[in-house]
């Protein structure tokens, strides 16, 4: 696949996560913007935003020691003894309740959510639906996403799963066994592609369509249905291919694309609504450093994954123990078992059979609040090596509407 370069717009990458910024040049009043969904500054700016937003958390717990420190004076003595003087009561501390527990932004109030891409990104929407008001904040891999919210960069990310079309985001199911972050939510969004190209360049004149796999995928037989049977070129966001086309000033190649990304590069949209099936929906998890508190109240999701252990009829075994508590499978993915691809089983007479390892992933309609769940996967554990819940979160249950192109 291409990393196209370059690319005028800002993203976060491996590298900017690894290095710290040289010198601080920007404002904390400027970081909004810059954290935010305008993007009109280089990398480093935003490099020395986070650091400064890093520093500013910093001087915060200084103050609040600083005011420990005052406290302290505040003991008089009086005929000798030590007292203590009146705190105001707005000053002592509140009890905790249940919404202190779910994990809050440690800046602000605003959530800074990473989402791969640039903005105008099908991921970008979601981060806005999953987190209205949020600052996304753009990352050029899935991989980078994971790393910001465990630096604390980010608060959250939220990271395509599977599309109805295009199937599974093998990667992110990859990235989720390796990284420790926590499923705390999902979001479901129909997915309405746009055939994007510079203004007053034709259908006739196109010699390739460039963009993510995903979106080449779910697009194939209505690009040559158009009569579009030109080069198809993979890149590594829908958005950053409308702004690619539009940076590199291509009269002969056209991107796939949101009407967002053709608003916010200046390209025309040839054809609208090219996605095969009209009810073409990308499902995205949300993802945090900590899990959230499982509840019965409403409809919940669990994903977990899985390595089964030897013996036979062990999958069967497993699906089985949900089957028998009447808790519906939504998902079941699996993904070569990295650590120990490959079980030999000698046959003296015939000869070695060599067996694919998996890990499995699986989705249940059942919270880990619920008993019949937790009894499900004790039951589970019984016929597998390794078992790993990534969370047991709401399910998006928004009412059903087709993808529009606003
Ligand atoms: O490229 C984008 O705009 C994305 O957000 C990525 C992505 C994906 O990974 O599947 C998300 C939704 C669409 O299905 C197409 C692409």
């Amino acid at each position: 696949m291409h990393s196209l370069s370059p690319s005028p717009s800002m993203r976060l990458s491996l590298k900017s996560l690894g290095k710290p910024s040289p010198a601080y040049r920007v404002t904390p009043s400027r970081l909004l913007v810059q954290c935010g969904h305008r993007f009109d500054s280089s990398r480093a700016d935003w490099q020395s935003a986070c650091a400064i937003l890093a520093s500013k958390v910093v001087a915060q717990q200084q103050d609040t020691e600083k005011s420990g420190d005052a406290g302290k004076n505040n003991i008089a003595a009086v005929n000798g003894h030590r007292t203590l003087d009146l705190v105001p009561i707005d000053n002592l501390p509140k009890p905790l309740t249940i919404a202190d527990l779910s994990p809050a932004p440690m800046h602000g109030s605003t959530l800074r959510v990473a989402y791969q891409g640039v903005p105008g990104a099908y991921s970008e929407a979601a981060a806005g639906k999953a987190y209205p008001n949020c600052e996304a904040i753009p990352c050029d891999q899935f991989e980078v996403a994971f790393q910001a919210v465990e630096l604390w960069i980010a608060d959250r990310a939220v990271l395509p799963v599977e599309n109805s079309l295009g199937g599974s985001i093998h990667r992110n199911y990859d990235l989720l066994l390796r990284h420790r972050l926590h499923i705390v939510g999902e979001v479901q969004l129909p997915v309405h592609h746009c055939l994007l190209a510079l203004p007053g360049v034709r259908k006739e004149y196109l010699a390739r369509v460039i963009s993510h796999p995903q979106a080449l995928a779910q697009c194939e037989l209505t690009l040559t249905k158009l009569g579009l049977n030109v080069a198809r070129e993979a890149v590594d966001d829908t958005a950053g291919a409308a702004e690619f086309v539009a940076a590199n000033n291509l009269r002969d190649t056209a991107a796939i694309a949101s009407a967002r990304a053709a608003d916010l590069y200046g390209l025309q949209i040839l054809a609208d609504g090219i996605q095969d099936d009209s009810s073409n929906v990308t499902r995205f998890v949300m993802l945090a450093r900590e899990p959230i508190i499982p509840r019965t109240d409403r409809p919940f999701k669990t994903s977990i994954v899985f390595a089964h252990d030897t013996g036979t009829s062990v999958l069967f075994k497993v699906l089985s123990a949900f089957a028998f508590r009447n808790i519906s499978l939504t998902k079941i993915e699996s993904r070569p078992h990295r650590n120990r691809p490959i079980r030999l089983a000698d046959d003296a007479n015939v000869g070695t059979a060599k067996h694919f390892e998996y890990m499995f992933y699986v989705d249940f309609e059942a919270s880990m609040a619920e008993a019949r769940a937790q009894n499900a996967l004790a039951e589970v554990q019984e016929f597998t090596s390794f078992l790993r819940v990534l969370g047991s979160y709401p399910m998006d249950m928004t009412p059903w509407c087709p993808s529009r192109g606003d």
